[in-house]
C-alpha cells in the first residue's frame, strides 16, 4: 500500500515520519513484553482519550489473556500548544485498589498529563502501575517519569496521527507525521 507522505490540516503541513509498518512492529514487540510481565495479573488498562484510542485497541488486542479495559479523558493542548490547566473531561469511575494498572498514552511529550494521572492512580492504592506510550519525547519530559513500554522515542517536534491530533483532527491517519513550518 502506498503511504501517504505529506498531510495538511488546517493551516499546517504534516510530513510522514513514522510509517505505519514500523509503530505496527514496535507495538508488537511492547505487546510481546506486556504479554510476558502480566500474565495471569488481570490486568486494568487504562487508556488516555482522546489520543490514546488507536494505541489502545492495536495494543489491548494483542493482550492474550483476561484484562479490563476502562478510559478516562483529560485535555490540556489547543492546537500545538500546552494550556495550563488540565481539564478532566472524563472521570474514572472504577475501584483500582490492588489492581495491576497499564496506562496507555499516545504522546508522553512535558509529562503533565501522565503526572497528573499518575497522581490521581496513586492516591487509590493499585498493586502496581505501568506506564505504556506509543511516543515518547526524552527531551522534553520535565517529570522523574520512566514508561516501560515505549513504542518508539521521538524528538521534540509535534507530530499528529495514530491518534494524535492537531486541532481535533488527523487522528485518522495510521503512520505518525512531523510539523513542518515551510510549506
Ligand atoms: O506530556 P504532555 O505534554 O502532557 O502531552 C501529552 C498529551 O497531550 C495530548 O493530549 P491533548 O491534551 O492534546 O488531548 P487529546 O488526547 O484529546 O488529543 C496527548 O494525547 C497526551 O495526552
Ligand atoms: N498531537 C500531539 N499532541 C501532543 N501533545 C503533546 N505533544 C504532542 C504532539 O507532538 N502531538
Amino acid at each position: 500500500m502506498k503511504l501517504i507522505e505529506r498531510v495538511l490540516i488546517k493551516d499546517k503541513w504534516f510530513k510522514l515520519l513514522i510509517p505505519e509498518e514500523d509503530l505496527i512492529e514496535g507495538i508488537e514487540r511492547v505487546a510481546k513484553q506486556i504479554n510476558e510481565d502480566l500474565k495471569g495479573k488481570t490486568p486494568l488498562f487504562i487508556g488516555i482519550l482522546n489520543g490514546a484510542f488507536m494505541f489502545a485497541s492495536e495494543l489491548i488486542g494483542r493482550f492474550n489473556s483476561p484484562c479490563e479495559v476502562t478510559f478516562i479523558r483529560l485535555k490540556s493542548y489547543e492546537g500545538i500548544e500546552r494550556g495550563e490547566k488540565m481539564k478532566e473531561i472524563q472521570s474514572l469511575t472504577e475501584n483500582i485498589e490492588d489492581r495491576h494498572i497499564v496506562v496507555i498514552e499516545d504522546t508522553i511529550d512535558t509529562g503533565h498529563t501522565i503526572n497528573y494521572l499518575l497522581k490521581l492512580l496513586r492516591k487509590k492504592n493499585p498493586a502496581s502501575i505501568k506506564i505504556a506510550t506509543l511516543l515518547f519525547k526524552p527531551n522534553a519530559i520535565q517529570f522523574n517519569i520512566n514508561p516501560v513500554y515505549v513504542v518508539k522515542e521521538i524528538s521534540n517536534e509535534f507530530v499528529i496521527g495514530f491518534g494524535a491530533d492537531y486541532d481535533e483532527q488527523g487522528r485518522n491517519y495510521r503512520s505518525i507525521y512531523q510539523v513542518v513550518n515551510e510549506k
